[in-house]
């Protein structure tokens, strides 16, 4: 086990307690004197019969690192599709940093603070890093189009600025070497990296991660781990990530909410959820229980799917 995992989970062990809001949420102790930048309330969407988003009701605090797990098809990428308003919801608000987004269209909700990527990677291949980076930054350009068509002075004072702030960005990943290359070239642990980039670019004050780390390997996980606290930290914002890999999950998450079948069936702490039954049985399946013992499986979230977790 890398000695970053367990330092880790020390870390948020000895920093962060989590503490009840009149909501009945929880969320960090250093965030209740600011106001929630998500709040869900009876969120909800159908898809024709299918009820794929149910009473979701979340609470995530102003630098707060939040996990959303749950088995396949559990409605995790719904969530962030509601959040981002890809979807309308069919039922239930969302406040972002106490602005109710009802009748937003996805920009606005951009425009509001609410930034992702994708479980799938959606870069513009063909244009280099930095283009990609200038995308995001682009939400807050403030130069019109007369200006940029004719190229006024403080068009150029805007693509400076533009390209030093794509430079800082990309330096968090120490990418900024790389701002000339085409994006698509870049290997994929590179692409998932500048999408985290390319979505900072546009000033979140909620970053949604889903699958950061898909794909990569445990070293370029590890480093993943430590780039996403030191976000956080560096930008004071809070990040919300759906994510497989437990290991990621248990050491870099204050508050977890355990999805399934559309519904949440867990809320709280790390060690909450790797106690609670109901979020072993719904990783398990029903079926798994009778053959638990049989096939050795231990009781514990920790033990049945984040094999040498250290919380
Ligand atoms: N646009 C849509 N139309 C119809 N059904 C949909 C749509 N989007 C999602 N669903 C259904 O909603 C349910 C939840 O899907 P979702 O992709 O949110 O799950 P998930 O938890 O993200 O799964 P995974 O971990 O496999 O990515 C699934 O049954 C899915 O088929």
């Amino acid at each position: 086990m890398p000695k970053l995992f367990s330092d880790f989970a020390r870390a948020r062990r000895e920093n962060t307690r989590m503490v009840p809001v009149p909501s009945q949420a929880i969320i960090p102790d250093r965030d209740i004197y600011s106001s929630p930048v998500l709040e869900c309330v009876h969120l909800g969407i159908d898809f024709g019969g299918l009820r794929a988003v149910d009473d979701f009701n979340l609470t995530i605090g102003k630098t707060e690192i939040a996990g959303l797990i749950g088995p396949n098809g559990a409605g995790k990428t719904t969530v962030f599709n509601l959040l981002t308003k890809v979807y309308a919801p069919t039922r239930g608000t969302i406040m972002v940093d106490g602005t109710d987004t009802a009748g937003l269209d996805p920009a606005r909700v951009n425009r509001l603070g609410v930034a992702r990527t994708f479980q799938n990677i959606r870069l513009f291949n063909s244009m280099t890093v930095e283009e990609n980076v200038a995308v995001g930054l682009h939400n807050q350009m403030h130069c019109g189009l007369v200006t940029s068509v004719l190229r006024l002075p403080h068009h150029w004072k805007s693509e400076k600025y533009y390209h030093e702030r794509a430079l800082e960005l990309l330096s968090i990943f120490d990418m900024e070497g790389l701002a000339d290359h085409e994006a698509g070239s870049l290997p994929y642990g590179a692409q998932r990296r500048l999408e985290i980039v390319r979505a900072l670019a546009t000033n979140p004050k909620l970053l949604l991660l889903d699958e950061p780390a898909a794909g990569m390997n445990p070293s370029e996980t590890a480093e993943l781990m430590e780039n996403i606290v030191k976000i956080r930290d560096q930008f004071q914002i809070a990040i919300m990530l759906i994510e497989h890999d437990m290991n990621l999950v248990m050491n870099i998450c204050e508050g977890i909410c355990v999805l399934n079948f559309g519904k949440i069936i867990a809320k709280g702490t790390p060690e909450d959820i790797q106690r609670n039954d109901a979020v072993v049985e719904a990783y398990l399946g029903k079926q798994a229980h009778p053959d638990a013992e049989e096939i050795n499986v231990a009781g514990t979230l920790e033990e049945v799917l984040g094999k040498g977790v250290e919380a």
